[in-house]
């Protein structure tokens, strides 16, 4: 088995015909963890959603590839059946389809015919997984993200992680509105998930989600794109002084894109 990779490479997306992303790129491996920080409006969330094919984010230049093969030829159900996983910064809700519905069909949409995942196999692994997070089971059969409170859609989004075993992870402020428990919760199912099998990126506002997952490399993005990449020190620096060191070094004066 080839170890995971995302590869992006100059990538240039426009919404509504306005440019956001500005020539990104990055490559993340297995094994690794990277972290992208910066400041709001940068264009973070829309390199997510542009990764896993959302139809209003339109790639005007630029390449991807994940595992050797070009991630914009490939449909978006064929991306996460590759093992692309996002989790969204608004995870939405689905009435009528509850969460082992939904996770047991996206994991068997995964696997050849005749390899699906077994009931007991699945309810096995579901309540493991939902012990790890501390979710209570009662979860499963709820529908879809449907009346969650803001933590424990993010939470649902972790347990989707572990249960789905993705190649590589895109994670969109999976800590945003977590309290401390649930926080150091999310962190310890993503630590789980650490190994050379499995590479992740992960979009975050603050230092205190690093403080429990170390990242391999931090990346700031500004005016859609990286300006600075460094260790877990440059996350460090970032909590302690804001970004406008960044911006002085570079001569940035509006770190904000899209806006004329
Ligand atoms: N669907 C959309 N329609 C119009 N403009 C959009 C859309 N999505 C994003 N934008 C604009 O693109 C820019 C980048 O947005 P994006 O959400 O990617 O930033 P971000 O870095 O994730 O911000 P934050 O840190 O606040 O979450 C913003 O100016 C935003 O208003």
């Amino acid at each position: 088995m080839t170890a995971p990779n995302l590869k992006v490479e100059d990538l240039h997306v426009s919404i509504e015909e306005k440019e956001i992303l500005k020539g990104f790129g990055i490559e993340v491996n297995g094994g690794e963890i990277h972290a992208i920080m910066g400041p709001n409006g940068t264009g973070k969330s829309t390199l997510a959603s542009a990764l896993m094919g959302h139809p209003k984010y339109e790639v005007t230049s630029g390449k991807a590839s994940f595992n050797g093969e070009d991630l914009f030829e490939m449909e978006v159900d064929e991306r996460a059946r590759a093992g692309l996983f996002l989790a969204m910064q608004y995870p939405s809700e689905i009435s009528g389809v509850t969460n082992a519905d939904f996770i047991r069909s996206a994991i068997n949409s995964g696997r050849e015919e005749g390899d699906e995942i077994s009931l007991m196999k699945f309810i096995r692994k579901m309540d493991e997984k939902m012990g790890t997070l501390d979710i209570d089971q009662s979860f499963q059969h709820r529908y879809l993200n449907e009346g969650f409170s803001g933590g424990e859609k993010k939470r649902n989004e972790i347990l989707q992680l572990l249960m789905l075993e993705p190649k590589i992870a895109i994670l969109d402020e999976i800590d945003s509105g977590l309290d401390i428990d649930a926080l150091k919760v999310v962190a310890q199912g993503i630590n789980d998930m650490r190994g050379e099998d499995f590479g992740c990126l992960i979009i975050t506002h603050y230092q205190r989600l690093l403080n429990y997952i170390t990242p391999d490399k931090v990346h700031v993005m500004m005016q859609g794109r990286i300006v600075k990449s460094g260790g877990p020190e440059l996350a460090q620096k970032l909590e302690e002084q804001g970004y406008d060191w960044i911006k002085e070094e570079l001569g940035i004066e509006d770190e904000t894109v899209g806006q004329e």
